[in-house]
């Protein structure tokens, strides 16, 4: 909940101020370069450190006939207005040692006079300095914003600089420059907002008066202005500015104006005649003004420029990032609060979300306040009067991933009205336990008060559309409205489908049906190892699903031949050279990782297929550890030769098989509670864990791997799932 809090106010404020912030940001970069042109420039005294004031304005008054004004700029370059002995005036920087004029004061080019003005105003006077100013407070609030997501997404301020998986080059880079420009960025914000406050009067600005008491003025002893103990103390580089007296009347007098005090100093006998010290808004707003624009420091002005040139590169990195989330979203009009039909949906590969989301989009043209959700997010409904659950069903019986909490839920969620549900269950006769799950929570939801039956649990077969269209019909009409589903809309987007070629195909093994089949797109088409490849196996709406092993350019799957399963049977029928549809699915959160110290691979049957691909393409000889549990030796025959092949090549460096109908008997999440040491330091040490298979091993799995980030790491495993150390892709 507060994640997307925090989620929604960053992605607000940035949707909200984004056009001032791109120019802000490009004129600042721009801008970023002023000062280290000016600094480049040869004026500053190498001895500028060692003198003091009393030193350097015996020097100038030695070559100069009259100076009226000294100044000392961010780049430590000292300025007079003066004029010579020749009677010329002299507007220039000099050297404090000796007084050579070295060049004529830097006037601002046109062109960053232009660009100055552009990023304080955008021409457009006060209401453009306020837009800015306004922009600037807003980038304050987004990056403490992003800061706040940091934490949450590091799970603890602890961990905040805390290495990050490189799964996604937008959201990677987001989050890595976001914590190194953090600073830099919230200086410039805040100083930004500091002068703008200056410019619109909303700080005072100090004027500094002196009192002086002009009768006690004396003009002896008389004394050389090099012997004046006041300046004598000062460094040069406390300077800011020195203003001549105006004639030799005793109660003309030098003012010298320091980084945090001004005096007044009788020009004959160097007394300290009057001494006015600076408020802090002037030191702050000093230091706003260097710190905003980097003047003075070649070093900083730097960072701002990269500062403001990653804010761009967030810009686009966030609108990325939430695209990408956008379009994987179940979109709604009306909130759990505010919806009377709620509908809850379990789904592993999105085909019942499509179904479900056609459904809800119509209810919504009917004027129904319809709210869509997954089942794992099931809380309380205060307006709702029903409740439509949509769920699929997966390997033994068992929910999809994105429903595995929902019963639990259920019991601990009471809700304020009685709700009348109808549960749709999405499966495949080919599979023993037929829409399991969707009966266990048609059952549940039977046994839980405050919930009615509305129509009986309907089940729909491979995604039959005409089983689907008679189950709407019968909730129109009980509802008494009319919905009327396009059937086009609940096909598979067959788009990107492309034409492979079967280069390979064994026969079904007899311990446990599997068979491998190797396919080679026939054009071009990237794909990874974790990928999934689509197939049309009636060549209509409906795709089955499969892990890819990139070997060779070609897709290497691994299937389980059901009897009665659609995908299977299509596969298995395929000759060699047979050409067929399919589509890749890019599955990025399953691809091996780039960087890790080491890999640790945990599979069970047929989930071994991406893992071979993986292995093979594992150049960089990555430190890889496989657990595989089939039922006989026979299964293992299928990968045997593979897997030998990929250890004496040292791409892989351990295997540990197990055979739960042979010899020990054993399942693979046996086999990880003995090598708690392997975990542990896979864990400890950035390295990756992978699983693929049933979800009934990834459950027990999971179990497993949570035991151990508790005991040995004191960390909770969401932590590292977060981080993408666990990785999982079951079915
Ligand atoms: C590996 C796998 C296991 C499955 N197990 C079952 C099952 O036990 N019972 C069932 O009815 N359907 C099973 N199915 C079929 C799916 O539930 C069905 O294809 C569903 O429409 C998928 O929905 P989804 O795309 O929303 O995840 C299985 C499918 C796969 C790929």
């Amino acid at each position: 909940m507060t994640i997307s809090i925090w989620r929604y106010s960053h992605l607000a404020l940035a949707v909200s101020s984004f056009v001032f912030v791109v120019l802000a940001s490009v004129t600042g970069i721009i801008l970023a370069f002023e000062p280290i042109v000016d600094q480049v420039k040869p004026y500053r005294a190498t001895d500028f450190d060692q003198l003091n004031l009393a030193q350097t304005l015996g020097n100038l008054q030695a070559r100069y006939d009259e100076i009226i004004e000294l100044k000392i700029d961010a780049n430590e370059f000292v300025l007079i207005d003066a004029i010579s002995e020749d009677g010329e005036s002299i507007n220039g920087y000099v050297d404090p040692n000796t007084g050579d004029y070295l060049g004529p004061k830097i006037e601002k080019s046109r062109f960053f006079q232009f660009i100055t003005n552009f990023h304080r105003s955008l021409f457009l006077k006060s209401i453009g300095r306020a837009f800015i100013g306004i922009t600037s407070f807003l980038l304050f609030l987004i990056a403490v914003s992003g800061v706040m997501l940091v934490i949450r997404r590091q799970r603890g301020i602890k961990h905040f600089f805390k290495k990050i998986i490189n799964e996604d080059f937008a959201q990677y880079w987001h989050v890595v420059l976001g914590r190194l420009s953090l600073l830099p960025i919230i200086v410039v914000t805040l100083t930004g907002v500091y002068l703008s406050l200056i410019t619109f009067g909303f700080l005072p600005q100090f004027n500094a008066s002196h009192n002086i008491d002009y009768e006690s003025i004396e003009e002896s002893p008389k004394m050389a202005i090099t012997s004046f103990k006041s300046l004598k103390e000062i460094p040069l580089k406390e300077v800011r500015a020195v203003e001549f007296p105006f004639s030799t009347d005793v109660e003309d007098f030098y003012t010298i104006r320091l980084k945090k005090h001004e005096f007044v100093i009788n020009q004959f006998t160097g007394k300290v005649i009057s001494k006015v010290n600076y408020p802090i808004e002037d030191f702050l707003a000093d230091l706003s003004l260097r710190w905003h624009t980097g003047q003075g420091s070649i070093f900083w002005a730097l960072i701002l420029a990269i500062a403001c040139f990653n804010i761009l590169f967030f810009i686009w990195s966030g609108f990325r990032i939430t695209l990408k989330r956008r379009k994987s979203k179940l979109r709604n009009h009306f909130n759990a609060h505010t919806a009377e039909v709620i509908i809850l949906v379990g789904s592993e590969n999105g085909s019942t979300i499509r179904y479900a989301s056609v459904f809800h989009e119509q209810l919504l043209k009917s004027g129904i306040k319809s709210y869509i959700d997954q089942l794992n997010n099931y809380k309380n409904y205060s307006k709702a009067h029903q409740l439509i659950v949509f769920t699929a069903t997966y390997g033994l019986g068992d929910p999809p991933s994105n429903a595995s909490g929902f019963l639990t839920k259920l019991n601990g969620e009471k809700q304020l009205n009685t709700l009348r549900y109808t549960v749709v269950g999405f499966g495949s006769l080919a599979y023993p336990d037929f829409c399991k799950f969707a009966y266990e929570v048609d059952k549940a939801l039977g046994n839980t008060d405050g919930f009615n039956q509305l129509l009986p649990i309907t089940t729909i077969n491979d995604g039959s559309v005409e089983s689907f269209d008679q189950w709407v019909f019968e909730w129109s009409n009980r509802n008494k409205v009319s919905i009327d589903i396009p059937k086009e809309k609940l096909w598979a987007n067959t788009n990107g489908a492309k034409s492979f070629l079967v280069k390979q195909k064994t026969k079904p093994n007899d311990s446990d049906n599997t068979f491998l089949i190797a396919l080679e797109p026939k054009g071009k088409q990237s794909f990874v190892s974790g990928d999934l490849l689509a197939i049309y196996p009636e060549n209509d709406y409906r795709e089955r699903l499969y892990s890819i092993g990139k070997m060779n350019r070609q897709a290497h799957l691994s299937v389980k031949l059901h009897e009665l399963g659609l995908g299977s049977s299509y596969l298995n029928k395929l000759q060699e050279n047979q050409s067929i549809k399919a589509r890749v699915i890019t599955n990025s959160t399953f691809h091996f990782p780039k960087k890790a110290s080491k890999v640790v691979m945990i599979a069970n049957g047929t989930g071994i297929a991406p893992f071979l691909g993986m292995l093979h393409e594992n150049k960089r000889k990555l430190e890889t550890h496989l657990f595989w549990g089939g039922r006989t030796k026979d299964s293992y025959g299928l990968y045997g030769e593979n897997l030998e092949q990929l250890l004496e090549h040292g791409k892989l460096n351990n295997i540990n098989i197990c055979y739960s109908q042979e010899g020990a008997k054993e399942y693979v999440q046996h086999k990880i509670s003995k090598n708690q040491d392997l975990i542990t330091k896979t864990l400890d040490t950035q390295g990756v864990i992978m699983i693929c298979g049933s979800l009934a091993m990834q459950n027990e799995v999971m179990d497993i791997l949570e035991g151990i980030c508790k005991k040995f790491l004191n960390t909770p495993i969401e932590t590292y799932l977060n981080n993408k150390q666990i990785r999982t892709d079951c079915y």
